[in-house]
């Protein structure tokens, strides 16, 4: 019996399925065109989905899937998949956001062409019969030296417009996030608004992916702004065009035509208001990515990237939390597993009801990709202090913020007494209490606790106790373990001169007994002791 099942629910490449199958702890179903009330009653059994964009991973879906890690996304739109929900249930959500750019960018290219040369009307009247006809008819614009506007200039955009470019047309682009030295290594115009790309332009493609904010981006004010005769090409979401807005705007002649991949409903009803138009049109379903080459990419990726989360907790182009690549992972793998006990030695040893969390890394550390020890000290921490089992790394971030804790990094290049340190602090008002730990040969070490130097493993069953720094205590603590029959693994200890107090930091074999425990307290000059399994 494998010990991971995915679910494969559109059609993928055979080549990953078969990469997923071949796991010995993997097993893959590969069942597709479920309707939703089927997947629902079906996801429970999974730990892993991978999807196209056809189904639709809804929160009900997620709050059905109670095995679910992580959802695979063969492609690069995730509108299909309630982000939200998917990290509210702790499931990492991951696509594959360059196996289908060239695929998308010549189909989306393809459809200009066609829509400038009326090759799908102009094809069907052929076969009609309407030979003489057509000719008269679907009368064409040359694309060369036309102003091209480009909205979300990355992958897909940014390789349309290499091959506009070819053609000789002006590119002016318009991307949130495209600087002016990128714009110029690609030598097009940055506009500064969706507005002032579109005003004046004889052909728009959009390739930005479909949010609230890119909601109908192309609507009746902007379609206005373009040339007349102006075409409209989208191969990347429906829902970024107003349709009924394009339907007013190609029947009044102001936009010559469209060419169109995608629908903002899918599929789209067969009396869609756009296929009535008997004008310059090129329609297309949803096939972007459906290229030989872009679907072995996707499928192959997609299964790698599943295959590697399940077995080895690799995290590629995840997009619900921060990435980790086999190298990364190598390199700060064992920060991880310290960063685990810092957060639950913090759930023990620190203040109740903290305001924040302060992970500071120092040394070369600081340099590391570290952006998931962090969260693995505020998981650990999150889910000792929690007893629901709902906290994981995936959920962490949005559980602390809404229980009002703030999670802080800082990086610090001077190296402390040791190569590298990684420091967690729990804040509460002028309260502090923090512990650290650092690699030691290959081995994760903690050499810290509430500022006093100890020096421990990261894993196993541990007596904290502070105490008077006078003779006679550590021995009267010893004598009660011997008597419990607990055998004293490594002991460390540690003094505050300024205050007197003494830590001792004691290694047993098993939990020590809640009798002990309260022993171990009524000894004189114990002034706190905490048992604790990390
Ligand atoms: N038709 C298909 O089969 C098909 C295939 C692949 C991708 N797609 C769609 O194409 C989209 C783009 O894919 P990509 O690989 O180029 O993604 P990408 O992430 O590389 O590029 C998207 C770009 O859009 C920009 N952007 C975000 N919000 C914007 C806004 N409000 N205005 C302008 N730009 C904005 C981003 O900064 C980014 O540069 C995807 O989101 C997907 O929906 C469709
Ligand atoms: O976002 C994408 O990658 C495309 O829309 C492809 O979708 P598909 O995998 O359903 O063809």
């Amino acid at each position: 019996m494998a010990t991971y099942r995915v679910l494969v629910s559109d059609p993928i490449s055979e080549i990953g399925v078969a990469a997923l199958n071949a796991h010995p702890d993997i097993s893959a179903d590969f069942k597709t065109g479920l309707p939703p009330e089927e997947l629902i009653s079906i996801i429970g059994e999974y730990d892993a989905l991978v999807v196209r964009s056809q189904t639709k991973v809804t929160a009900e879906v997620f709050a059905a899937a109670k095995k679910l890690r992580a959802v695979g996304r063969a492609g690069v739109g995730v509108d299909n998949i309630d982000r939200a929900a998917a990290t509210d249930h702790g499931v990492i959500v991951m696509n594959t956001p360059t196996g289908n750019t060239i695929s998308t960018a010549e189909h989306a290219f393809t459809l200009m062409l066609s829509t400038a040369r009326n090759i799908a009307p102009a094809h069907a009247e052929v076969l009609a019969g309407n030979f003489k006809a057509a000719r008269k008819a679907y009368q064409g614009i040359e694309l060369n030296g036309k102003r091209l506007a480009v909205l979300g200039m990355g992958r897909i955009g940014s390789e349309f417009a290499k091959r506009a470019q070819a053609f000789n047309m002006k590119v002016v682009a318009y991307d949130p996030f495209l600087t002016q030295s990128r714009a110029d290594e690609l030598k097009v115009e940055l506009a500064e608004s969706p507005d002032i790309a579109l005003n004046g332009a004889d052909v728009v493609t959009l390739h930005v992916p479909l949010t609230d904010d890119t909601k109908h981006i192309l609507n009746e004010a902007r379609l206005a702004s373009m040339n007349p005769g102006a075409i409209v090409v989208n191969c990347a979401r429906g829902g970024l065009i107003d349709e009924p807005a394009l339907k007013a705007a190609i029947e009044s002649g102001h936009i010559a035509g469209c060419g169109l991949d995608v629908f903002e409903e899918e599929p789209p009803p067969a009396d869609h208001i756009l296929f009535g138009l008997n004008k310059h049109v090129a329609f297309t379903p949803h096939l972007g990515a459906s290229t030989n080459e872009a679907q072995e990419n996707v499928g192959i990726q997609v299964a790698e990237q599943i295959r590697d989360f399940l077995a080895t907790g690799e995290i590629r182009n995840a997009i619900n939390m921060p990435s980790l690549d086999a190298a990364a992972l190598a390199e700060v793998g064992p920060y991880l597993d310290l960063a685990g006990s810092l957060g639950k030695l913090l759930a023990k040893l620190g203040p109740e009801n903290p305001d924040s969390l302060r992970v500071s890394y120092h040394g070369p550390l600081a340099k590391k990709d570290t952006g998931l020890v962090s969260r693995k000290a505020l998981t650990a921490l999150l889910s000792a202090r929690r007893s629901d089992g709902q906290v994981n790394i995936v959920n962490a971030p949005a559980v602390a913020q809404s229980m009002g804790l703030d999670l802080t990094e800082s990086t610090i290049s001077a190296q402390t007494e040791f190569n590298e340190l990684l420091v967690a602090e729990l804040r509460k008002g002028d309260q502090r209490f923090r512990v650290a730990g650092t690699i030691i040969g290959k081995s994760p070490r903690i050499v810290e606790i509430d500022r006093l130097f100890v020096d421990t493993n990261i894993k196993g069953e541990f007596l904290i106790v502070k105490n008077d720094d006078r003779p006679g205590i550590v021995g009267a603590v010893g004598t009660l373990l011997g008597s419990a029959q607990q055998n004293i693994a490594n002991l460390s200890l540690a003094r505050n001169k300024s205050d007197g107090n003494a830590l001792t930091v004691i290694e047993v074999d098993s939990p020590l007994s809640a009798e002990l425990m309260d022993s171990i307290r009524s000894t004189p000059g114990v002034l706190s002791a905490t048992g604790v399994s990390l």
